[in-house]
């Protein structure tokens, strides 16, 4: 925004690990004296008093400070949560104060919405600006979200370019000059035209943003977007329609930004393209960076620091140098690049690392957990899984070669094979990762060539992964949460209004249930990444089951894990076995697996060498010579 100008906030709205948040005191301490609602509650209530007597001054920093808070909290949960890039938000903040300028100045728009009263002007500007956004990120995210790495910031580059000089050149909205005269807004015939007014309007708006965020992060769908950032591979696996969820997540950080461009307009009175180029995009992204990109109320911290920062510097360099000049853009990168070096995780958690010994997470208190719909499985013996002539070519390298295979239900097939031989590639084709080069994947009896995984998770086929894939940041109860992802459906809109605390309720329950199955119970509140990596292959194993599946696939679970840790695994997979489940395990563990698999499928350079029961494969001289040092292996586990 034009102005170069223009709270210290609590950990309250922090999005609290669910685990932590929800549930007993057995999975996180209760410290602290005061909860972290009432000091927000606190907060406010002291803003509020001090409003009506700060001077003009500080009202226009928090004026502003709001203001850009609602950009850089879109970024927050478009970057920091959802883990895409954008430097073009700038330009959405552009489309909803030009959309409010021109409805309520344009003779073409007076035209077009006569018969409204000058006061709902404003209003109609909003719906106008919200609508043109919508449209305008929705196409925008089809066409740019699929890409990924430095082509997506690159992307958004483009098109904030494009939309700040869109903005300049066309007539109708006042070309570089802008457009003049836009009027204050009125609610219920009370106008809002005095900064220190429209500013409670700001900041409602914020708090009010900053509620439903938060709402959205601690439910079924915050999972899913918090997922995005495990990689598409394991959101998807897990039932998540990843690509939807971006361009949810894209358009709900560009209608914010309208929101505050809205906002902006009838604060300034007037438009023109200068606030909204991709200078200030770049500069809503610090403000998101610099607060903690992860956490909501970073995008509040660093919105107010960069603006009181900026403002101090505009103030005292041109004094202390003793000529005047943009030398505040110098120091204030150069105390970026020393912020971002330190802590580049942001402020906002180092801010709340320091509270945490007297601000006690809010627990929110859920009702009973009804149980989650269960999937009817199939009878035992049932084909649930099958690959037919399977083969995937990189290139010239076959890493399957006609490969066939069947799992059925209530059943432990082993895949095993020297290190290269295609396993890992075979998972790939059959839970939709990839499509094979040629062959078919049937499951449930369903072709399944060419789907997504989302639609193998769908139909009951649920996976673990041989480099671990979880939120290492989040708890192990909201690590496989997500795996009930399919199994609960209330959407964005139920969890910002917290319609869905029935529902929620049963999906942790269920989270919980899996985790008692799988020995996690202990570790509930506990981040996923500081458990050692053999308990986080079975936190994988937990949130595979809590989607209920048909069929399990593990990729390699015992690795890692100790010789009790082995045995108590082998016990829950022989357990899932008699339940009817279809299992298939990737193994180098040749004991764990002799004494555990009903038949064994034998890979070597993407072929099936040998198929039978264990003590087959074990007597087989293709396997032991394929297997060479590791014949021993194979001897020692019979
Ligand atoms: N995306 C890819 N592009 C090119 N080659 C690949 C790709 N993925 C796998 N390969 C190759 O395919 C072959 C099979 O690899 P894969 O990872 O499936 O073996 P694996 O049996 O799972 O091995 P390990 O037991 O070590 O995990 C290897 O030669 C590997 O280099």
């Amino acid at each position: 925004m034009p102005h170069t100008t223009v709270s210290k906030v609590s950990k309250a709205c922090e999005p609290a690990p669910a685990g932590a948040a929800q549930h007993t005191a057995g999975d996180t301490p209760v410290r602290g004296f005061v909860s972290a609602r009432t000091l927000v509650l606190a907060a406010v209530a002291l803003l509020l008093a001090a409003w009506g007597f700060l001077p003009d001054f500080s009202v226009t920093l928090l004026n502003y400070i709001g203001l850009y808070a609602l950009v850089a909290l879109g970024l927050v949960m478009l970057t920091g949560v959802g883990g895409m890039t954008s430097f073009g938000q700038a330009a959405f903040v552009g489309i909803g104060a030009y959309a409010t300028a021109w409805a309520c100045t344009s003779p073409d728009a007076a035209a077009l919405l006569g018969s409204l009263p000058p006061a709902l002007l404003p209003w109609a500007g909003l719906l106008l600006g919200l609508a043109i956004t919508f449209a305008v990120a929705w196409f925008l995210g089809a066409i740019t979200l699929k890409l990924s790495g430095h082509y997506l910031p690159l992307c958004t580059i483009a098109w904030g370019l494009s939309l700040y000089f869109l903005f300049g050149n066309l007539e109708l909205l006042g070309g570089h000059t802008g457009i003049t005269g836009v009027p204050p807004l009125v609610v219920a015939g009370f106008s809002l035209a005095s900064p220190r007014v429209l500013g409670l309007l700001i900041w409602a708006v914020l708090l009010l943003a900053l509620w439903a965020l938060h709402n959205l992060l601690d439910s079924r769908e915050g999972r899913a977007i918090r997922a995005l950032k495990g990689g598409r591979v394991m959101a998807e696996s897990m039932g998540v329609d990843t690509g939807r969820q971006r361009i949810k997540l894209f358009v709900l950080a560009a209608l914010l930004a309208a929101v505050s461009g809205w906002l902006y307009a009838h604060l300034q009175r007037f438009v023109n393209p200068t606030p909204f180029s991709l200078h200030i995009g770049i500069e809503y992204l610090f403000m998101a960076v610099v607060g903690g990109a992860g956490h909501l109320w970073g995008a509040v911290l660093g919105a107010a620091l960069i603006t009181l920062l900026k403002e101090q510097l505009q103030d005292w360099l041109p004094r202390l140098l003793g000529s005047s000049g943009n030398f505040e853009v110098i120091v204030f990168g150069l105390l970026m690049l020393f912020v971002l070096q330190r802590f580049a995780d942001g402020l906002w958690p180092q801010l709340s690392a320091r509270a945490r010994r007297w601000i006690r997470p809010t627990v929110a208190r859920l009702p009973a957990a009804a149980p989650l719909p269960e999937r009817s499985l199939p009878a035992r013996g049932t084909v649930v899984l099958q690959a037919h002539q399977v083969t995937k070519r990189f290139g010239g390298l076959i890493a399957n070669n006609a490969v066939d295979l069947t799992v059925r239900a209530g059943e432990i097939l082993a895949l095993i094979g020297p290190n290269g031989a295609g396993k890992s590639t075979f998972f790939n084709m059959i839970s939709g990762v990839d499509d094979p080069t040629a062959g078919e994947v049937r499951l449930m009896g369903q072709a399944m060539t060419g789907k997504p995984s989302r639609e193998f998770a769908a139909l009951g086929l649920s996976r673990s992964f041989q480099h671990v894939r979880l939120l290492g940041q989040r708890t192990v109860l909201e690590n496989v949460a997500v795996g009930a992802h399919r199994r609960a459906q209330r959407g964005w809109l139920a969890s910002m209004l917290r319609q869905d605390r029935a529902e929620e309720a049963a999906v942790l329950a269920e989270a919980r249930r899996q985790m008692e199955r799988c020995g996690l119970a202990a570790h509930a509140g506990t981040p996923a990444a500081s458990l050692a990596l053999g308990q986080q292959r079975i936190v994988e194993i937990a949130r595979a089951l809590a989607s209920q599946p048909a069929v399990l696939l593990l990729d390699e679970p015992a690795a890692g894990l100790r010789h009790l840790e082995k045995q108590a695994l082998a016990k829950l997979l022989d357990q899932l076995r008699s339940q009817g489940l279809g299992i298939l395990v990737v193994e180098h563990d040749m004991e764990f697996v002799m004494n555990l698999a009903d038949r064994i499928t034998v890979l070597e350079f993407g072929t099936v060498i040998a198929e039978g029961t264990p003590a087959e494969v074990q007597g087989n001289q293709r396997v032991l010579d394929a297997y060479l040092g590791g014949a021993d292996d194979l001897g020692a586990a019979a």
